[in-house]
């Protein structure tokens, strides 16, 4: 007799919770295997005809209400199954709710509603809580249910005192193999109420199948078609083997002491703005090294907008597209750097030439299938994608101060001896940058988002918090800034990088668009395969810094800030799932909610890593996160495509670059992209006057139920006056 693996059926309700769910099941149940639908993608006959082959189903958490069939979709039919169909059921939060409320309980809004919040939750020790003294767990929810029949029997509660009384934490159902939990057991801070209570759920599911005699039966081939591969599975075209052959990196180190990554762009030539210009540049720590690309008049271009059928390819002196052939841009791009893979660089040095270039926010909104604005082609808009393919590189290594000359070009020694002889020559540092005695007479005229309207929309992203479509909202507005034309965007850089010097700070005039960074955000490094390991660094929680506001004060008042640790870990819990659904199992937090500090801010960081099992080889694996995690969760909220969705409504424009990523992928198959924050940009056509130059900044920040809207107020006017520096201009005053 052939045992057959466990096998769950996992309802995903368009959370970003869910692969973290995944993760547990597997962690509590060995062996099992996991299929993934969403809510509406079957029909409750279409899914009966499954249920035969699943050991058990797992319905997830999820934004609205458990009572509106487009939240709640075929979960509300799956507790009317008949007896000859029913299998154990455990369903978490929105599922829970659910399930108490499709058996004549009541749905309630909570007064006040958790999100992030860790409770204690009081049980009796039975049935899914036996064994278990002590249960703290993390809430995600704005509403309740109450049973109000018998059939129901309450397993928990939490007791929110005042704010909403004795609230109902797990259940079961009294005769049907259903149960239940209100809070979350999958997230990260959800201590003991996780993994235990799915081992006893299991234990008690096998108890119930093996008394009435169930057993599985195979997956027929045609439901593995309908439901796909099991999670975690590696998708086959991601499956492409770490290649030895490919280009040879020439690479040539000198030491340098002194010399600057400006020293150096000026060397280059960046003054000259009819051409391209490329520089990720480490201003500060934990920045190290800072790349400067070597550009060629036929160095490619690579464009993209959303809705394109083809990649525009651009050098000097041409313009051709490549068609997609219907498939998506992303494949074309991992093909491209399949084929540009190179070998023999110099190993500690992240980048030995690759793709370096801008990702817009539109980008990944459209990846979640949320439909983009209309007519956003009508303006001078910036390319969703605008990568460069650089085959000559300096990289300054900012610790050691050598520099590495690099090059992928066959035959490329004498390039590197005259660049080398040139690097020997430079100044051994740059003059200090000063903001130009006529800045002030000839300054900015700065059209701030309006108070009252930003005030209104955060109070709106509150009626959503508390409707239960989202757990929190990253609400943004551009600035937008009108200016003389006298200071190259080379020096408004370098004014950008005195004023806010940051760990990604970059100079990139990649036309139509330049962008001016000084982001203190990681959104994804990955290294070198095999064994890639990917790393998220999501920042939630700011703090201006004053005199007296001091590490000390700054640890109190966001690590010890109930509201700020519920902001961070929301993301950190998304960014966990976003990397679980790519990687599978091997996901942890290695770094939670700890402050750093940067120029002119304290934020309050997390790090969160995945691996893929040893020995896979996935070449492309950092970029498959990379497209599964866009936009960033920090500058969306949760659960994210329920949260984009509001936010398209709630903000007035498209963001463009800024909510975007910035960054590289090197040929040598590891990349490191930055959140594009505290930043600016502009489009070469989009002003009439040749005079004037039309600058965005956007800033904005996290949205939860406890926020203040005035205090939100001024934290995105904190994040703006980083970048307005580099304008000579300043908040009005009117506003403190
Ligand atoms: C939205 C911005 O920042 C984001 C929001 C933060 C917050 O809410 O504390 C911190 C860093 C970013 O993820 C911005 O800088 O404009
Ligand atoms: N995390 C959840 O599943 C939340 C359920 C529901 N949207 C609520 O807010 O109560």
């Amino acid at each position: 007799m052939t045992i057959q693996r466990p096998r769950l059926l996992l309802i995903d309700s368009y959370d970003s919770f869910t692969f973290n769910l995944a993760a547990l099941c597997r962690a509590a149940i060995p062996d099992c295997s996991i299929h993934l639908i969403q809510n509406d993608q079957l029909s409750i006959d279409e899914l009966l005809l499954l249920l035969k082959s699943f050991s058990a189903i797992i319905i997830g958490p999820g934004p609205g209400s458990p009572d509106l069939p487009e939240d709640i979709g075929v979960v509300k039919d799956i507790w009317k199954l008949s007896e000859c169909d029913l299998l154990p059921i455990f369903g978490v939060c929105l599922g829970f709710q659910s399930l108490v409320i499709e058996h004549g309980g009541q749905l309630r809004r909570l007064q006040v509603v958790k999100h992030g919040q860790v409770s204690q939750i009081l049980h009796n020790e039975r049935d899914i809580f036996e064994n278990l003294p002590q249960v703290t767990a993390v809430r995600y929810h704005s509403y309740h249910a109450e049973p109000h029949s018998k059939e129901i029997e309450p397993l928990a509660w939490a007791d929110d005192g005042v704010e909403n009384g004795s609230v109902l934490m797990a259940g079961r159902h009294r005769t049907r193999p259903f149960w239940g939990v209100q809070y979350h057991p999958e997230s990260v801070l959800t201590d003991k109420g996780g993994l235990h209570i799915l081992r006893n759920f299991w234990a008690l599911a096998v108890e119930w199948s093996h008394k009435r005699g169930r057993c599985l039966f195979p997956l027929e081939p045609s439901a593995m078609d309908i439901l796909g591969p099991s999670w975690p599975h590696l998708q086959p075209s991601l499956l492409s083997s770490s290649q030895t052959t490919g280009t040879s990196v020439l690479t040539c180190a000198i030491d340098l002491p002194g010399a600057t990554a400006v020293n150096i762009c000026e060397m280059l030539g960046v003054d000259d703005h009819k051409s391209p210009f490329i520089l990720l540049d480490s201003a500060a720590t934990p920045g190290r090294f800072s790349i400067i690309a070597s550009l060629l008049p036929t160095s490619l271009q690579i464009l993209y907008s959303v809705g394109d059928v083809s990649v525009t390819l651009k050098s000097a002196k041409s313009v051709w597209h490549e068609t997609l052939d219907g498939n998506d841009v992303w494949s074309w791009i991992s093909r491209f750097m399949r084929l540009s893979k190179a070998r023999d660089g110099c190993p500690e040095v992240p980048f030995w030439g690759g793709l370096i270039g801008t990702l817009s926010y539109e980008l990944g909104v459209d990846s979640l299938d949320v439909p983009l604005r209309r007519n956003r082609r009508d303006m001078n808009a910036h390319p969703d994608i605008n990568l460069i393919y650089v085959q000559r590189s300096l990289v300054l290594d900012t610790l050691t101060n050598k520099i590495y000359i690099q090059s992928l070009l066959p035959d490329d020694s004498e390039w590197m001896a005259n660049m080398s002889d040139e690097l020997k020559k430079l100044p051994s540092s740059s003059l200090p940058t000063r903001a130009p005695s006529n800045m002030q007479s000839a300054s900015a005229l700065v059209e701030f988002p309006d108070r009252s309207r930003y005030i209104a929309k955060i109070e709106s992203a509150q009626d959503f918090l508390r409707s239960g479509d989202s757990y929190e909202l990253c609400l943004t507005a551009h600035t937008h800034l009108s200016v003389p034309s006298f200071l190259s965007t080379w020096e408004r850089y370098k004014l950008l990088r005195r004023c806010n010097p940051a760990p990604y700070s970059a100079y990139l005039r990649l036309q139509p668009s330049t962008f001016l960074s000084s982001s203190p955000e990681r959104f994804i490094s990955y290294s070198r395969s095999p064994n890639t390991l990917c790393q998220l660094r999501p920042i939630k929680g700011t703090l201006r810094k004053a005199p007296g506001v001091t590490r000390a004060y700054a640890e109190e008042a966001l690590r010890g800030s109930r509201k700020e640790v519920a902001e961070n870990l929301m993301i950190v819990d998304l960014i966990r799932h976003d990397l679980h659904s790519v990687v599978g199992l091997d996901v942890y937090v290695k770094q939670f909610c700890q402050i750093e500090e940067y120029e002119n801010v304290w934020q309050m960081v997390s790090v969160i890593e995945g691996r893929l099992p040893a020995g896979s080889q996935r070449d492309d694996l950092g970029w498959e996160v990379l497209r599964q995690s866009l936009p960033p969760g920090s500058m969306t909220g949760a659960p994210k495509k329920r949260s984009v969705e509001i936010l398209q409504k709630l903000e007035d424009e498209d963001r463009g670059l800024y909510s975007g990523i910035f960054g590289y992928w090197c040929v040598g198959g590891g990349g490191d992209w930055s959140v594009a924050i505290r930043s600016c940009f502009k489009h070469e056509l989009d002003s009439q006057d040749p005079e004037m130059e039309n600058w965005v900044i956007g800033a904005g920040g996290a949205i939860t139920a406890l926020s203040d809207p005035q205090a939100e107020w001024d934290e995105m006017l904190l994040k703006l006056q980083g970048v307005l520096g580099a304008f000579g201009a300043a908040k009005p005053r009117c506003y403190d």
